[in-house]
């Protein structure tokens, strides 16, 4: 796939990058590996400086860098310019904690007839980021701020419809008074990768995408016995029951599905919900789904953008097609408008079976699953079936099924009368096809560094 911003309103291309070179690749590799050497002394009150630094950039440039993510990708104005927000906050969150998630621990040195025992926190060195397009910066800093305040220092593999946004992140770190290569983005394509995973001055991998790219970085990762985190996919369940605000859990349901566009690997994707409020719910939620306005992305009023590559829609377009065609039922959406642009409408499915593609598969667009469920063991059952294991969220005032839920889900994350979010202050990942290792709070910074054990006689 060519490197290339193409802007997915329109179709038109807007700039073409040409991948880098082995010898460039090679060159930035041993840029890197140097500077890992030095940017390891330095100490977390000069890196913590540097993470703020990058947020204030980012708040100052908001207006022009929302515009570049929104041409690339396609996601609203107003959603580009929360991302950034958030990265904002997510930088100066590290900038604040780092030095005390990166602090000594101490261990009961009598217990293991020591003078003195701890575990020391220190950077792995250089890490490789694979990182996608739909969070085309949140993504990355989601990964880069812990890694730079524990001294690692990293390369960006990034989706190559973002090349823009990729080649600011680099830029931003500079113009933020890291050292320079301390973050280098390369503009290489998916080939590149295994080669540059292999080569040993790379340290370890962080990987957000899809389950094959997943797979074959882990692989890779693997032979070469170095660590990696990965992000994958996710069918996320939105189970409702029936004590919830059914208002409440269609308006979230709404905002949950068409979040992004419909392309996020935590959007709730398969709405079950208990026969006794079943028709309520399917109702306000149809109602709220018809709602969203779609069109340009730069028009403040518009809730869903385009899709962010021509042949993302016509993934969604074959799952619809598919279940359609086995039986399904279209309650809202499912039709394609005309004219430029890969648009794709809200769209609402229900008489969903194993036989269809949509039952097993990630939707990435904004197409809901819906699921009548006879009981909490029904619903359980089916919030399970999947092969993800990322987001969850559940819709109920009663304390037992919530607890049944936290327990049972087979999920990283629950929710419960909430949509799944991330945020700095709570751990992110998942189980099952969803991948491992987990990104936020203290535990995404500690992924990628060295636990030492210290035992003084
Ligand atoms: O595709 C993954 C989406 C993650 C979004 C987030 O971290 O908020």
């Amino acid at each position: 796939m060519a490197i290339a911003s193409i802007n997915p309103a329109t179709g038109e291309l807007l700039e073409e990058f040409d991948a880098l070179t082995d010898a460039e690749v090679e060159s930035r590799l041993a840029t890197a590996a140097r500077v890992a050497v030095e940017y390891r002394g330095t100490d977390v009150a000069q890196r913590a400086h540097g993470l703020r630094s990058a947020a204030d950039i980012l708040d100052a440039e908001v207006d022009t860098l929302a515009g570049t993510m929104t041409a690339e990708m396609g996601k609203t104005l107003s959603a580009s310019k929360a991302e950034i927000a958030k990265c904002a906050k997510g930088l100066r969150f590290y900038a604040d904690h780092g030095a005390d998630f990166l602090a000594d621990e101490a261990a009961d040195a009598g217990a293991v007839g020591a003078s003195r025992a701890f575990h020391r926190y220190q950077p792995l060195g250089v890490v490789l980021a694979v990182m996608p397009w739909n969070f085309p910066l949140w993504q990355v800093i989601r990964f880069a701020a812990p890694s730079l305040m524990a001294g690692n220092v990293g390369l960006l593999k990034h989706a190559s419809n973002v090349p823009r946004t990729a080649l600011y992140l680099e830029d931003l770190f500079t113009r933020a008074g890291l050292p320079k290569g301390a973050f280098q983005t390369l503009l290489v394509s998916s080939s590149q990768i295994e080669a540059i995973l292999q080569d040993s001055r790379v340290a370890a991998a962080t990987l957000t995408g899809s389950e094959g790219a997943g797979r074959a970085v882990g692989r890779t990762a693997g032979e070469a016995l170095k660590k990696v985190v990965l992000e994958l996919g996710g069918s996320d369940p939105f189970v409702v029951l029936p004590s919830a605000d059914l208002e409440k859990a269609a308006q979230t349901a709404t905002t949950a599905r068409c979040q992004n566009n419909g392309q996020s690997c935590i959007a709730a994707k398969r709405f079950i919900v208990h026969q006794d409020v079943y028709d309520d719910f399917i109702a306000k939620f149809v109602a709220r789904m018809g709602e969203q306005k779609v069109g340009d992305p730069t028009d403040e009023s518009t809730a869903v953008g385009p899709l962010a590559t021509e042949q993302g829609r016509q993934d969604v377009i074959d799952l619809v097609d598919d279940a359609v065609a086995k039986g399904a039922e279209v309650l809202l959406g499912g039709t394609v408008p005309d004219g430029p642009g890969w648009f794709y409408p809200p769209t609402v499915i229900a008489g969903i079976t194993e036989e269809m593609d949509l039952y097993a598969e990630e939707v990435f667009g904004p197409v809901a699953a819906v699921y009548k469920a006879a009981d909490l063991d029904e619903a359980v059952r089916l919030a399970n079936v999947t092969r993800f294991g990322l987001g969850s969220n559940v819709w109920t005032t009663d304390p037992d099924e919530i607890e049944r839920c936290i327990d049972d889900f087979e999920a990283g994350q629950v929710f419960v009368n909430g949509m799944t979010t991330s945020y700095p202050e709570l751990a992110f990942g998942g189980v099952k096809d969803s991948g491992h290792g987990r990104e936020l709070t203290r535990h995404g910074m500690h992924e990628f560094c060295n636990l030492k054990t210290v035992w003084v006689g």
